[in-house]
């Protein structure tokens, strides 16, 4: 593929990949997108370089200053919540089907530090998935219907199959832009991604975590230490003890900052890869309450943004630097499928 960058373009984004590491992050920064939707172009392209530095080191940043209407989320954990409240029977009657996203993943099924290596016991959470609202007509080829099918909707609440398709179609807007931030990041052209996104396959994920009565097991965590294995996530959290934290440079868990209008925004290991461990896919979990603090249940909201499945994750052209690529260029549904069943084969054994 040929990529037309004007010379500027090419010498900074040639500059930042020789750039040398200072200071090590010691937080996860904050950043007000803002000035990239509205700001002038140079304006655009402080936030862009801030986005760069920051993925090179620690690979997570809450994002503000998105315009996301914070009612539609309010009203999508509302709703998620009424739905993890309802009968067994709601829940099972939209169970996933083995080897699937859509529906529901009933409590401590799986783990996540699995897919690490790790024999951990099962995470405390139980989730509902929502793939793309137009599923069955992408599922074109026995390739993208790997990942392409109908969304199935649970009958209580009445308001869920209203606000899940609301939240998913501006998490969709929401990831295009930060796509085109990402491309302006990257010293690429600013719409570079967008038509490699136009079929994804992204999911979107609602999850609780139970308040939890019972002490866990030993090792047993929230979700497991892990780095996600798609281009970027968009996770909304909520403000509850036993939350979110992310592995620093120097082996240290912090804790992500929470913030009412904030979206934690981090990058997957495909992302990782097509720029050519340019940016980093960052590992992260969810811990446990701490002993004494008052029963409460955690909520949060993940949209993990994958390309379209025939998309080629190969090295992006700017992050190429010395040594070239470092990976052999791979179909992007074939990359999640082989993570995907690497997972499986490693899950735990339900609790
Ligand atoms: O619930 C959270 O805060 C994070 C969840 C997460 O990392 C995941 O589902 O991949
Ligand atoms: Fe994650």
């Amino acid at each position: 593929m040929c990529i037309i960058l004007t010379t500027d373009c090419a010498q900074s984004a040639k500059e930042i990949m020789h750039t040398p590491p200072h200071a090590a992050l010691d937080h996860v920064p904050v950043v007000d997108i803002a000035p990239f939707l509205h700001g002038t172009p140079a304006q655009r392209q402080a936030v862009a370089g801030e986005v760069d530095r920051i993925n090179r080191e620690i690979g997570f940043l809450v994002v503000t200053g998105h315009g996301l209407d914070l009612a539609l989320l309010d009203r999508w954990f509302e709703v998620s919540r009424e739905f993890f409240a309802a009968p067994a029977e709601v829940k099972q009657a939209v169970l996933a089907a083995p080897g699937t996203h859509h529906g529901y993943h009933a409590m401590a099924a799986s783990g996540l530090a699995a897919k690490e290596g790790e024999t951990a016991p099962p995470d405390l959470r139980e989730y509902f998935m929502v793939g793309h609202l137009d599923g069955e007509r992408l599922a074109t080829t026995p390739s993208a219907a790997r990942f392409h099918r109908a969304n199935r909707w649970p009958s209580q609440p009445a308001g869920f199959a209203a606000v899940a398709p609301a939240y998913y179609r501006a998490m969709e807007a929401l990831g295009a832009t930060l796509m085109r931030l990402f491309a302006m990041a990257l010293g690429l052209p600013e719409h570079w991604f967008d038509d490699k996104i136009d079929r994804h396959f992204s999911v979107l994920s609602t999850i609780h975590y139970p308040a939890q009565k019972v002490e866990p097991l030993p090792g047993q965590l929230r979700a497991g230490a892990h780095t996600d294995y798609g281009s970027l996530t968009i996770l909304a959290p909520s403000d509850a003890p036993g939350g979110l934290q992310v592995r620093s440079l120097t082996g240290e868990w912090m804790d992500v900052p929470y913030l009412r209008d904030g979206f934690v925004i981090n990058i997957g290991d495909m992302m990782q890869r097509w720029t050519n461990d340019r940016w980093r896919s960052n590992f992260h979990r969810v811990v446990n309450p701490p002993p004494g603090s008052p029963l409460r249940p955690r909520q949060s909201i993940a949209y993990f943004l994958h390309p379209n499945d025939d998309a080629q994750i190969a090295c992006i052209p700017t992050c190429v630097g010395r040594d070239g690529p470092l990976f052999e260029p791979i179909q992007a549904g074939d990359y999640m499928w082989e993570k995907e069943h690497a997972i499986a084969a490693a899950q735990p054994v339900a609790a």
